[in-house]
């Protein structure tokens, strides 16, 4: 691609001082292009274009705007192929990956929501014969919407569809690692129909940039980020100022918690699954494996013998299992991480390393690492990499507690073939998203959000309009 631009009131423009930056593809460290740096004056036009453009979107009726939201779904259908290879250039993740997850995702989660907005009701409430108060919902206002780089399309439409079919209008700004595929959709957007103002981009940096400038603007009335929790915190501080509806997907450190009675077949293939897809790069990673006591040592032989068969390389390769991380910047984060764990006593089983074979890009072995206390750093940090901690446990008391031991609360794991075992540790995890005998099988009308520092608030079906809608209560005497 050639410049990326910001898309402000149906237009593709660039910054009004010209200041751009680069964008480096992470599988190779070479520049793939330069993209527009937006700031306060980008900002500005673009939520006065959203501001403009509330007027009619909010009040179209549901039918019309979920056919546009229809549309931009079969246009992203489309242009899957393009759009796969943008977000793999953009990322350093295996094509067949954006290809099978995070393109489809993207046009159902407007597919999703397109249908959703239609079958939405509010509730009455009769005080027998003296009145009756019922709910009138209605969209916000403009939406800043900021997304983070591990899945950039699948998390900026998780906002988007939403956002558009409760008839909101919105400023989204991309990570600055990962702006391609936003651009595209702004194009989409166009194709669809979707009128000018509804949808807006603007690219740029967190602080001191685009992203804060979004999240102190005075006529914004919604934040819907997800990003790491110390940048939460930050939007946090910036959107109290005008009071703004804040929701924040954060990151994650999650107990993946196998009994010995679980299928090991079925356990060993999934948890390599939710340890070094996407390079681990997934908030809902499993990096902290506790396996019981007696499967613990066939357990660890296993995974290790998948991890030394993935095959680490270039993203485009179809036999590619394991891409590159986002940036070199990230990887030097990462390798700190499994260093510091080796001093606190770990023992590398597994990784650990940059793979012999690739002389460029930001790549690093799945690693696998044993022997840690609780509370070392890599149990308890989020790393967002290729890297897991495997812990023995003997009792069920003891792993929840364990479990349950660190700030963060997005999701969790429980195999086990014991049912009744599985829903009890359930209901005493601090997770927002559990899964039992399975990992990120997501049904799109559940609350998704975390508990402690992992978040606020839920996505996900109706809790996604309880975020993008107002409710008045009117109260008739009878
Ligand atoms: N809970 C969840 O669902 C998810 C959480 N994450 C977390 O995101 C992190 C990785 O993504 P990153 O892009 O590095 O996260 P990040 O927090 O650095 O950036 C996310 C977005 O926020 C913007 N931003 C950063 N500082 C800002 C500020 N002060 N004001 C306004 N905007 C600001 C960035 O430009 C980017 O668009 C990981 O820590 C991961 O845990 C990522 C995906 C999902
Ligand atoms: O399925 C979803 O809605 C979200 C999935 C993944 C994340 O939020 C994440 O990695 O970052």
């Amino acid at each position: 691609m050639e410049l990326v631009r910001h898309f402000i009131d149906g237009k593709f423009v660039e910054s009004e001082n010209g200041r751009r930056f680069v964008n480096v593809n992470p599988a190779t460290g070479e520049v793939l292009g330069e993209v527009a740096e937006g700031g306060k004056p980008e900002i500005d036009r673009a939520v006065a274009a959203a501001r403009r453009a509330f007027g009619e979107w909010g009040r179209m009726p549901v039918a019309k705007r979920s056919a546009i939201l229809n549309r931009i779904a079969d246009l992203i259908d489309e242009n899957m192929e393009e759009l796969a290879r943008l977000e793999t250039l953009d990322t350093g993740k295996p094509l067949t990956l954006a290809r099978t997850l995070d393109i489809p995702r993207a046009a159902y989660n407007f597919r999703f929501f397109a249908d959703f907005v239609k079958g939405l009701g509010t509730e009455a409430f009769q005080m027998d014969d003296v009145a009756l108060n019922y709910v009138l919902r209605r969209p916000v206002g403009v939406a800043g919407l900021i997304s983070p780089w591990n899945l950039p399309l699948l998390l900026l439409t998780w906002k988007v569809a939403p956002c558009l079919a409760a008839g909101n209008t919105c400023v989204a700004k991309p990570a600055e690692l990962t702006p391609m595929t936003a651009t595209k959709l702004a194009e989409i957007c166009q194709e669809a129909g979707l009128p000018d103002g509804v949808f807006n981009v603007v690219h740029g940096f967190g602080p001191d940039s685009a992203g804060s400038a979004l999240t102190e603007h005075p006529d914004v009335n919604l934040i819907s980020l997800t990003g790491e929790t110390s940048t939460g915190k930050a939007v946090m501080k910036a959107a109290s100022g005008t009071l703004k509806r804040v929701a924040f997907e954060l990151g994650g450190k999650n107990p993946n918690i196998i009994f010995a009675d679980a299928d090991l077949d079925d356990v060993v293939e999934t948890t390599v699954r939710s340890s070094f897809s996407n390079q681990g790069e997934v908030c809902l990673c499993g990096s902290r494996v506790y396996v019981e006591r007696p499967i613990y040592d066939e357990f660890l032989s296993r995974m290790v013998e998948k991890a030394k068969n993935l095959v680490v390389g270039d993203p485009f390769d179809e036999r590619t299992n394991v891409g590159a991380l986002i940036s070199e910047e990230h990887l030097h984060r990462v390798e700190g991480f499994i260093e510091r764990a080796v001093k606190e006593g770990g023992r590398i089983l597994v990784g650990g390393r940059r793979p012999e074979h690739l002389t460029r890009g930001y790549y690093l072995e799945p690693t696998i690492i044993v022997d840690v206390d609780r509370r070392c750093e890599i149990v308890q940090q989020e790393v967002f990499g290729p890297v897991i901690t495997v812990q023995p446990f003997d009792t069920e008391e003891e792993v929840i507690e364990q479990a349950n031991d660190t700030h963060y609360g997005l999701s969790a794991t429980i195999w086990t073939s014991n049912l009744k075992r599985a829903h009890r540790v359930a209901a005493r995890l601090e997770a927002g998203v559990i899964w039992i005998n399975t990992w990120f099988l997501r049904d799109l009308r559940t609350p998704f959000g975390g508990m402690k520092q992992s978040g606020i608030g839920r996505e996900g079906g109706v809790h996604s309009f309880e975020f993008f809608t107002e409710l008045s209560n009117v109260c008739v005497k009878l």
